[in-house]
């Protein structure tokens, strides 16, 4: 199976193969191309703007269920090495790459293509996957790559200064939310993952996908993507593509946060579609419970409002397992957590 990966067979194919091409109802159709200035944006250097930043996001998270930080003190240098060095893996020899490859869920570092579900697929995506746990870097770093040479230097780097940045948004939505700064920290999370994924051109985009329509089952997921575009999320019934802006991170709203927020901020639905020009690298950093983490609506939060707790209590390991069971359907997994 080694040899699925899409980077390792896509090169001059032509045309789109049977099984990436969706049916017509599932193809990524009409869609509102990113405007520019569409996406609302958090400027992480304005430290005037404490109160104003924090309505910001909790406004971003409401309406749209992400926002995009620019400024926020991560240096281009790094991000534009981390970017190469995901670059040159995913370009290394068809050989180099098999001996990363593994679907299964328990191993340390997977690499694997389209879904973890594959062979069962009715249809796969047009995209190759690297995971792995990248925080503290001293406790996973002997399971990544050992290729490229500078992959171990430039990801430990990456992983010490976003675990920084997750930080500082946990506390500011944390604090929007009228909960203590910290709140969000801790065991909710504990699990700092790192998740690449490389979309080759495509011979065919309006037949294809990059990755399904979900929600980020974690509590929420910043993810860099350069100067290509291909993200999109759902609103108010319509896919919207969402503009990449150099040196940003977008930041999403998990399952999670929607529901420990008690549905004041939104898990936002999205997918990404394909481009016939030009590979598209997204890094994203999932910010995950520890797995027996208790989850609910935070009391302090409930206490404070008018409205009764929409979501029961469970433990994280037990929502995965619904999350599982539902398909990627965002709306049947939470209304199996409601009360
Ligand atoms: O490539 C993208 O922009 C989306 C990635 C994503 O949604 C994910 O990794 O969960
Ligand atoms: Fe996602």
């Amino acid at each position: 199976m080694e040899n699925n990966l899409v980077s390792s067979w896509c090169k001059n194919v032509q045309p789109l193969p049977e099984s990436y091409i969706f049916p017509p109802d599932q193809r990524p159709g009409e869609t509102i191309v990113p405007l520019r200035g569409s996406s609302p944006i958090i400027d992480f250097s304005t430290e005037a703007g404490g109160a104003a930043i924090l309505h910001q996001i909790i406004k971003a998270c409401q309406d749209f269920g992400y926002f995009q930080v620019i400024n926020h003190g991560i240096s281009e240098t790094l991000l534009e090495e981390t970017v190469g060095v995901f670059k040159e893996f995913f370009n290394m020899p068809a050989e180099e790459k098999a001996s990363y490859y593994s679907v299964d869920p328990s191993s340390k570092c997977r690499l694997y293509t389209s879904t973890y579900n594959y062979s069962n697929e009715d249809k796969h995506y047009w995209r190759d996957n690297l995971t792995h746990n990248c925080h503290p870097p001293q406790d996973y770093l002997p399971f990544w790559p050992q290729k490229p040479t500078r992959y171990r230097e430039v990801i430990s780097a990456y992983s010490i200064e976003t675990k920084k940045l997750i930080t500082k948004i946990s506390d500011v939505i944390s604090e929007g939310l009228g909960l203590e700064k910290g709140y969000l920290g801790g065991e909710l999370s504990k699990v700092q993952m790192l998740s690449v994924n490389y979309y080759p051109p495509c011979p065919d985009p309006n037949l294809a996908l990059g990755m399904h329509s979900h929600c980020d089952p974690n509590l929420f997921t910043i993810l860099h993507q350069p100067n290509v575009y291909g993200l999109q999320i759902f609103k108010d019934g319509k896919w919207i593509g969402v503009e990449p802006l150099p040196n940003a991170f977008v930041v999403l709203i998990g399952c999670q946060l929607q529901i420990i927020s008690n549905d004041t901020l939104k898990g936002v639905v999205h997918r990404a579609v394909t481009n016939s020009k030009e590979a598209r690298v997204s890094v994203g950093t999932f910010v995950i419970p520890s797995s027996d983490c208790h989850i609910e609506p935070a009391a302090d939060l409930v206490k404070k409002s008018t409205k009764f707790p929409v979501y029961k209590g469970y433990e994280y390991k037990e929502f995965l397992h619904t999350y599982a069971s539902k398909n990627g359907d965002f709306e049947a997994v939470l209304q199996f957590y409601k009360l």
